[in-house]
């Protein structure tokens, strides 16, 4: 039987785009439908009802949430070009990196970029002190965090390189400089620049009107 495999998204999601580049990675075709989040479509609160985010993995017809959990689900569905290490303690490392990132490092960027005066001082230094440990775990002598080449971990942080950038820009403030965190930047750039993320990207004109609605609609509540 042939597999259907479906990506309901919407735009540049960074939580959509793990899924892309994951898919992409592994050579498995799939048919994105678009989804309208001011809108939200019927199939999306079908499959995702309790969450109602894009993005929605559908693997014959069956919904997979959850961007960590869908990139899990391919990873254990299409062996080919693991995203994993396969020893199960680096595997559960990996894991803990990833969630680590969702939980801890993404949301204490994120209020730099919506806090103002000493308040996203304290954010920057909060950040820091996260950014740190992704520092420390490259100088282990990793390339990647998952190793010699792109691996789950990666993808899971791809969010930093195609999300902080445009921040930073637009607001004027630098969180991953290169004298407090060199082998973070390198990564950024080794990342940025390997093939299916490369081919990948969301165009930066697309990222930076988004991320500028968003920031003005933050900053004006
Ligand atoms: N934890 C979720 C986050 C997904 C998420 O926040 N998706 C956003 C788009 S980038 C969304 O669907 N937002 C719609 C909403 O919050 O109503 C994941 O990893 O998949």
């Amino acid at each position: 039987m042939a597999e259907e495999v479906k990506l309901i998204n919407s735009g540049p999601s960074p939580f959509g785009l793990r899924i892309i580049w994951a898919l992409k990675m592994k050579g498995i075709q799939y048919e994105s439908i678009e989804e309208d989040l001011s809108n939200k479509s019927p199939l999306l609160l079908q499959h995702n009802p309790i969450y109602k985010k894009v993005p929605v993995l559908l693997h014959n017809g069956k919904p997979i949430v959850e961007s960590l959990i869908i990139l899990q689900y391919i990873e254990e569905t299409w062996k080919q070009n693991p995203l994993l290490p396969a020893d199960p303690y680096d595997r559960a490392m990996s894991n803990f990196w990833a969630k680590f990132g969702d939980d801890k490092v993404l949301p204490s960027i994120w209020y730099v970029f919506i806090k103002k005066g000493k308040e996203q001082e304290e954010a920057k230094c909060e950040a820091w002190e996260k950014l740190k440990y992704l520092e420390e775990e490259l100088r282990r002598g990793k390339r990647f965090f998952g190793g010699e080449t792109i691996g789950l971990v990666d993808i899971a942080f791809g969010w930093i390189v195609n999300t902080v950038n445009v921040l930073e820009e637009l607001i004027g403030i630098k969180v991953i400089d290169g004298e407090k965190f060199p082998l973070l930047v390198r990564w950024m750039k080794d990342f940025s620049e390997s093939p299916v993320i490369k081919e990948n990207w969301p165009p930066r004109d697309v990222l930076m009107s988004i991320y500028a609605d968003f920031l003005q609609s933050c900053h004006s509540n």
